[in-house]
């Protein structure tokens, strides 16, 4: 993964079906499984969407405006991927490991607070737990003691814990090529004894160090590699991207062709995903009569499945915001509102 496909270096991957079938036979022997490791996302309708949800070998873009929630939605993925037993690395750009985990203890906290059937509301949110981590204790205390401070605090440690060795962090950098992604995964993948799901927040972040060269074909390149080592990890890639500035103004709906630098993005990837605030699409004949139905749907937002090469078709999911606990509510639903092409509002 050096260059572009062109100029790549490959083993032969060719096998003929009769070396499939027999392959496929052996393994069913074993009782190991023959084809891809689907990856449940963890949120019901949206994995019944994708046919049972990310596969191995697969690249998955995330997009959608800025702030819209695109890290939340993609680290609570790999959270609900770690919490069923797999192991995961997120290459964060945008955000230190510590702010990750303090999202985490956030979502966490809520979790097991809906587990004891009381409101969210009670559990301790991102802000109580990043002071945790940004205070001075006179006392001394552990980690322990003072997440048992907060409301769920302790419950929110205990359930991290479960998963911590898991799921890796790698704080990326502007050294962070692709080839350094690649080798990080092979290490969590050998240490784990299988391949990881793998979140890069964003993709457009990643960096060709001492190549002259336009977003376009970077982005390209970039795009082209993340799939190819999907493929040769046997492992999900989540890759967010980022959004074309002129989409974002221009008073449309933000769209596939709207991600930002290469037709690739659209080429390459198996599944997009394109997240969008409720109040930004919903069709304004939902908006005449009750002005009040705004602040309703700013609090949900939309999931575009906009390609699905595995499952079925597109799909418009709705989901309730909870960025205050690092999270959205687990519960999707389909949208039952019409929505538009072109956004009503404009920021
Ligand atoms: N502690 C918090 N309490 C409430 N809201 C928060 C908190 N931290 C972040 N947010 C909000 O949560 C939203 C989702 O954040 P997130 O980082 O997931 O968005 P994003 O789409 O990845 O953003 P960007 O494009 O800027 O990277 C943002 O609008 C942000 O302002």
């Amino acid at each position: 993964m050096t260059e572009t496909r062109s100029s790549t270096h490959r083993p032969d991957r060719r096998r003929s079906v009769r070396t499939l079938l027999d392959q496929t036979d052996d393994a069913l022997r074993r009782g190991t499984r023959p084809g891809a490791v689907v990856w449940p996302s963890g949120f019901r309708l949206l994995d019944s969407t994708l046919d049972g949800g990310l596969r191995s070998g697969e690249l998955v873009l995330l997009g959608g405006s800025e702030g819209s929630g695109k890290t939340t939605l993609a680290v609570q993925m790999v959270r609900n991927a770690v919490a069923a037993g797999r192991s995961a690395v997120i290459f964060s750009f945008e955000h230190e490991a510590g702010t990750v985990v303090q999202r985490l203890l956030g979502l966490e906290a809520a979790y097991a607070a809906e587990a004891s059937d009381q409101p969210v509301s009670q559990a301790g949110n991102v802000h109580a737990f990043r002071a945790v981590f940004e205070a001075e204790d006179p006392h001394r205390q552990g980690l322990a003691e003072a997440l048992g401070k907060l409301p769920y605090g302790r419950a929110a440690l205990t359930m991290m814990d479960a998963y911590a060795e898991r799921l890796h962090i790698h704080e990326a950098n502007n050294q962070t090529t692709i080839e350094e992604i690649a080798s990080v995964v092979a290490m969590v993948s050998e240490e784990g004894g299988e391949p990881p799901m793998v979140l890069v927040d964003y993709l457009q972040k990643v960096p060709r160090p001492g190549v002259q060269e336009d977003e376009t074909t970077r982005v390209t390149i970039v795009t082209e590699s993340l799939k190819d080592l999907a493929m040769e990890m046997e492992c999900p890639v989540v890759a967010i991207s980022a959004a074309d500035r002129d989409s974002l103004g221009s008073g449309r709906r933000m769209r596939t062709h709207d991600l930002r630098g290469s037709s690739a993005l659209a080429y390459e990837a198996d599944v997009v995903l394109i997240l969008s605030s409720k109040d930004n699409i919903v069709s304004r004949e939902h908006l005449v009569y009750d002005l009040g139905a705004i602040k309703i749907y700013r609090r949900w937002s939309v999931i575009t499945v906009e390609k699905n090469r595995h499952g079925s078709g597109s799909a418009e999911l709705e989901l309730q915001k909870d960025f205050e606990h690092g999270r959205f509510h687990p519960t999707m639903r389909i949208v039952s509102e019409r929505l538009i092409e072109e956004r009503v509002f404009t920021t």
